[in-house]
């Protein structure tokens, strides 16, 4: 009887899956328009654009000529969500009247691998997240952790792999080497370990593997109805069969780190990662207020740590790459670039410049310092944003600059790679990669990120704790890479976006280099 049940909840699934799938994930017809269908709402066209959201956000801004729209559930049901790239809703949402839009209940399902983590908390836990965060990102000794730990990592793993690639002539990913690079620099801020996933090799890494996995699985989510999204995790089928084995894999090698680092500081081992500054933090804390870990809360931990790892590595890697592809297709741009390089070279190494020794990696103190590259990396950040959409829920009613009115429980999505691409924010231009829009006439940089429009990074009190530790981190690889090779893309690849939680590029970028003799 109850396998005859289960067969039956089975087959139901897979009708459905297939259903979704051919209507949603495989659909080659996407429409430029919000269509509302008798009984269904928008939600069919929705599930039509399922694999191209933000694009598909775009275009429908575009055609309606307005910054929000609405997207109706089906009939009878309280389904409805405002998709916004209007910036001034975007500001009253995220700062103004920021504790009417929690992430809610919907986002902590669908991340409920992150636990209680920053990425997923709201209200007094994330309080709470987000000052134990605060506290460990300021720490000057961490600050030295993380620009040492870079360098090093740059030196001493990225050029030589990039100098094995020139040397053999070979063909290499370059998202690849980026997700790598992230992926130790990550692991590094927050447990101080040395992974070398990149080194010569490319060795394979369990836990590395198991953090793409959950990637894909949250995505799903995104993408199939809750209730069978659950249906699966119950009989642990399909993608969430997945999410389980990864999430095994991550538990595992987390709370093995959570003890080694415990053990280490009960020797007297000092380290300023993150976990270590969480640590003492969690000591330090009262432990009477329902909200706030007890001393030894490895499970808040984990979830810390995991929220932490997550909000760097995709977004650095993502950053990163989207970066390098816009300047090898913009050549001028890439010229200025090595202009500035060059420029700093000479101006440190004055004595070096005849004999050039080689490769050469920049400090990342002197590289905050240029201009132009500043420039690029926000251009690349506006047009291709790591994270594309963000989603709140609505707890008052209240009508948003724009006018829209959005009631109790519905879900906004702010598309953040929207906002970059409107041209009564951002210019007629808006589409083409140009660094001089963030240079005034003097050669200064205009600070457009501190206005409501650069969105890239969020706005008010949920604002990115990483920002400039990202801008550090892409400089460091882009300067190291393009000083000192020559990169060649190879022809014939269709650049597109891969649907994922953050942008990354649907079959990666394959580059060969050579030697760049300055
Ligand atoms: C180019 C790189 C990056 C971009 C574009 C970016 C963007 C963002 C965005 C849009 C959010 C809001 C997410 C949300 O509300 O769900 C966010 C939050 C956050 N980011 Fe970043 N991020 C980047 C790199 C980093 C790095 C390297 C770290 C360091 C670990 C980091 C740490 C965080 C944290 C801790 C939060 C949560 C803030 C909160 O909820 O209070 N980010 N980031």
């Amino acid at each position: 009887m109850v396998s005859l049940s289960k067969s039956f909840v089975l087959a139901i699934v897979l009708v459905l899956f297939i259903f979704f799938l051919s209507v949603g994930i495989f659909h080659k017809k996407t429409s430029k328009a919000i269509h509302y269908w008798l009984f269904l709402g928008s939600l069919p066209t929705l599930a039509m654009n399922s694999n191209r959201l933000p694009e598909w956000f775009t275009q429908v801004f575009h055609s309606l000529g307005r910054g929000s729209f609405f997207i109706d559930g089906p009939i009878f049901s309280k389904l409805k969500y405002l998709v916004t790239c209007h910036h001034q809703n975007i500001e009253y949402i995220l700062k103004t009247d920021f504790n009417n839009f929690p992430k809610g209940p919907v986002f902590r399902q669908i991340f409920d691998p992150l636990g209680d983590g920053i990425l997923n908390a709201d209200s007094d836990a994330w309080k709470v997240q987000r000052r134990m965060a605060h506290t460990a990102f300021i720490a000057s000794e961490f600050k030295d952790l993380y620009s040492n730990m870079s360098r090093k990592i740059v030196e001493e793993q990225l050029v030589p792999l990039l100098a094995h690639v020139a040397k053999t002539r070979s063909i290499i990913d370059l998202q690849e080497v980026c997700s790598r690079f992230a992926f130790d620099v990550s692991m590094n801020a927050a447990f101080g370990v040395h992974e070398n996933y990149l080194s010569n090799e490319l060795p394979s890494n369990d836990l590395a593997e198991a953090t793409a996995q959950l990637q894909e699985a949250v995505l799903h989510r995104h993408i199939i109805p809750m209730f069978l999204w659950k249906l699966l995790r119950l009989f642990n089928i399909g993608w969430e069969r997945e999410t389980t084995k990864a999430l095994k894999t991550i538990d595992a090698h987390f709370y093995q780190l959570i003890s080694g680092k415990r053990k280490d500081l009960l020797r007297g081992i000092r380290s300023f990662d993150l976990l270590s500054s969480h640590i003492k933090t969690q000591e330090q804390m009262s432990t009477n207020i329902s909200s706030l870990p007890t001393k030894n809360d490895d499970k808040f931990l984990r979830d810390s740590m995991l929220s932490l790892f997550f909000a760097g590595k995709d977004a650095i890697a993502s950053g990163l790459i989207w970066f390098l592809w816009l300047v090898l297709e913009t050549p001028a741009a890439e010229r200025k670039i090595l202009e500035e390089l060059k420029l700093l070279f000479s101006s440190k190494k004055r004595d070096l410049l005849e004999t050039h020794e080689w490769p050469h990696v920049f400090d990342a103190h002197d590289l905050s310092g240029l201009v132009y590259l500043h420039a690029a990396v926000c251009e690349s950040l506006r047009l291709y944003p790591p994270v594309p959409i963000n989603s709140k829920t609505v707890l008052k009613e209240v009508v948003l600059p724009d006018g829209s009115l959005v009631k109790p429980g519905m879900q906004i999505i702010i598309s953040y790679y929207s906002v970059g691409r409107m041209s009564w924010i951002w210019g007629e231009d808006c589409l083409e990669f140009k660094p001089e829009r963030w240079i005034d006439d003097d050669g200064m940089l205009i600070r457009h990120e501190n206005l409501s429009k650069f969105v890239t990074f969020n706005l008010g009190p949920r604002t990115c704790l990483g920002k400039d530790m990202a801008f550090t981190q892409i400089k460091a690889v882009v300067a190291a890479l393009l000083f000192n090779f020559h990169v060649e893309v190879l022809k014939g690849q269709h650049i597109f976006p891969k649907p994922a939680i953050t942008f990354h590029i649907e079959n990666g970028l394959k580059v060969k280099l050579q030697k760049r003799v300055i």
